[in-house]
């Protein structure tokens, strides 16, 4: 599958002086959030042109100031619901909050950001050739019968649960890029993210690793939903922009699992950040929200194959980065 000969057609090549380079006009939808953040941050270090586009609805504009005033940046504030006309090479869709707090709060908007949203992307991946890479999820295998989740299982989620605007939203993101990708040739890249963490990170984001981390460094007992015996695999952002770029400049339309597949009990993550920021915090059991998956753990055979791709970074040493930049902004 995929058009092998499609790298050749998205690269302008603009003439500076007497250094010729080769620059990728790029759009990254949801650049103010954590994940987009950081990989608006290294496609400018690669000499990308960078168009940031966010409603900051849960992106934090703080995430980029620090690109204001570089003529390579730009920042558009604008909801990907509504079309967008702007000439680019490439699109990293990842506009849509990820965190289940923020992603349930009003769910008929988290649905229309990924369907529209990611229909408006196609569309304007379709008029000017760019290659489109879409930020799915692992949440599209819901609670997986499949373990590990390797990328041919249909998954196994709830279609009317309170996950489901965003599981089911994602899903059906990915079947308009397949129909995109079947009926015009447009130039595709699935990547389906498992859980990924690091600096950045909101402090009320929701999520297990900067709950724990918040509330480790607040001396407040440390939130295990259930009896903390789910499973998760934690990536660090770093290797997960890898992953992403690596994707993009493939040939292949995925759908890729990005994550890393070391595995953990939540119970032993809250121990792990326990031991970390604060031995003496305590650990509270809260009951499991309904539909949460009880495992979780990528297979990236695929990724390890097609993109030479593997984590680099353990959970201890990013846990020691991200600790440190929470310490940062809390204490
Ligand atoms: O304070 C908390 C928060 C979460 N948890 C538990 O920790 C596990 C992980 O929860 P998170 O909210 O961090 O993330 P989830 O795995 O549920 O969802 C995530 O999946 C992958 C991504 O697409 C998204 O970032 C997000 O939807 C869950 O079992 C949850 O119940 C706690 O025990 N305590």
């Amino acid at each position: 599958m995929g058009d092998h000969k499609e790298q050749d057609n998205y690269k302008i090549v603009f003439n500076e002086g007497n250094v010729q380079r080769d620059i990728n006009r790029v759009l990254v939808t949801g650049g103010c959030g954590f994940i987009g953040s950081h990989l608006t941050e290294r496609l400018l270090r690669e000499g990308n042109d960078v168009i940031v586009v966010d409603n900051c609805f849960s992106g934090n504009k703080s995430n980029i100031s620090q690109h204001f005033g570089n003529p390579r940046f730009e920042f558009i504030r604008h909801d990907v619901t509504e079309p967008l006309l702007v000439e680019v090479d490439q699109i990293y869709h990842l506009a849509c909050p990820a965190s289940p707090v923020f992603y349930q709060n009003n769910g008929i908007k988290t649905i229309k950001t990924s369907m529209l949203g990611t229909l408006n992307m196609l569309g304007l991946a379709k008029r000017t050739g760019a290659v489109m890479l879409m930020a799915s999820t692992s949440e599209i295998y819901g609670d997986p019968d499949v373990h590990p989740q390797t990328e041919s299982y249909w998954g196994n989620v709830n279609p009317i649960g309170i996950r489901s605007c965003y599981d089911e939203g994602k899903r059906i993101a990915e079947t308009l890029c397949f129909e995109y990708y079947r009926q015009n040739r447009t130039k595709i890249r699935v990547a389906r993210i498992f859980n990924t963490y690091g600096p950045r990170m909101l402090e009320n984001d929701g999520r297990v690793i900067s709950n724990f981390i918040v509330q480790a460094l607040r001396k407040k007992p440390l939130t295990v939903y259930g009896d903390g015996s789910q499973t998760r695999s934690f990536c660090y952002v770093d290797d997960c922009v890898d992953g992403l770029i690596r994707l993009m400049n493939s040939s292949d339309p995925g759908p890729m699992n990005i994550g890393n597949p070391v595995e953990y009990t939540i119970l032993q993550l809250a121990e792990t950040i326990q031991k970390m920021v604060n031995p003496t915090s305590k650990v509270t059991f809260k009951p499991l929200p309904s539909d949460d998956p009880r495992k979780r753990k990528p297979d990236i055979s695929k990724a390890r194959k097609i993109l030479n791709w593997d984590p680099t970074i353990s959970l201890e040493a990013g846990l020691k980065l991200t600790i440190a930049d929470f310490r940062s902004r809390i204490e």
